[in-house]
């Protein structure tokens, strides 16, 4: 039985999508500091079976979502959810929206989380404008990407958008960008927050790379995800580098 009070409000339920090639720190710490931020009752991690805008991934669907459950051991509001991968087809964000929001009713705030690179090209996504719709963006820092937003304010004004977006995500924050992140906890859907987490310079295609020659990669990702990594034998082909 839960203990919260009958009428205590929804808590967020935070949704991290990626093709986890492999899953690293990158990942962990931003929905850590996401959950932490927003007080996010779980944070969903779904790999994605056939990602929409990139290649196949090199590695098989059961071995990334088996490294996300590895990276996820122990962590009692993180959860690996292979809804992506059980539905087929391509990885429609939308679709995952529309599935999680009949999971949790037309009241929870849903919060999608994604680095400034996949923010950047949000208007090629399907149905992207449908988003809004069904859940709010957290839009967080990733050191080789622009901020999406300008010059870095004060610590304690709201980021503004930067000129370089693209207009269309322009227009979309005129309306939609929320002047503090705890209004991402208020309502179901429909806002964006800009996320100042940690900046780390760390990326699957970096780790894959090191594997691939060889190298260490140690503390980039958990030892658990690196002894999965060694006991499958993954990431040691050229077709895996792009
Ligand atoms: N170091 C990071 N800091 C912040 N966000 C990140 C970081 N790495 C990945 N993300 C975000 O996590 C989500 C899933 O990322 P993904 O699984 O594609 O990892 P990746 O490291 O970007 O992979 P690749 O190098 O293969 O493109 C995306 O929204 C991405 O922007
Ligand atoms: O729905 C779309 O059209 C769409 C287009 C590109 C990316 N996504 C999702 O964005 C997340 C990050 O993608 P990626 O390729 O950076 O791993 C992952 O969950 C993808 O399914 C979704």
């Amino acid at each position: 039985m839960s203990s919260a009070p009958a009428n205590a409000p929804l808590r967020p339920i935070g949704v991290l999508g990626g093709t986890f090639d492999p899953i690293h720190y990158g990942h962990l710490r931003l929905a850590e500091e996401a959950r932490e931020a927003l007080a996010l009752e779980r944070v969903l991690f779904i790999p994605a079976g056939d990602p929409p805008h990139r290649p196949a991934p090199g590695t098989p669907a059961a071995h990334r979502l088996g490294m996300v459950r590895c990276a996820l051991r122990g962590h009692a509001a993180f959860r690996a959810d292979d809804l992506e991968l059980r539905r087929g087809g391509k990885s429609y964000t939308v679709t995952t929206l529309e599935t999680l929001r009949r999971r949790y009713g037309p009241h929870r705030p849903l919060v999608l989380i994604l680095g400034a690179d996949a923010f950047f090209g949000l208007p090629s996504w399907h149905q992207w404008q449908r988003l809004f719709e069904l859940a709010h963006l957290l839009v967080a820092m990733r050191p080789d990407f622009p901020p999406p937003w300008g010059s870095e304010p004060p610590e304690d004004d709201p980021p503004e958008p930067g000129a370089g977006l693209p207009p269309a995500l322009q227009e979309v924050l005129a309306v939609r960008r929320a002047p503090k992140l705890a209004h991402l906890a208020e309502t179901p859907a429909g806002l964006v927050g800009f996320f100042r987490n940690t900046p780390l310079a760390i990326s699957a295609t970096s780790i894959r790379r090191l594997l691939h020659e060889g190298r260490s990669a140690r503390y980039l990702l958990p030892e658990a995800v690196l002894r999965y990594i060694a006991t499958h034998s993954l990431y040691q082909g050229d077709s895996l580098i792009p």
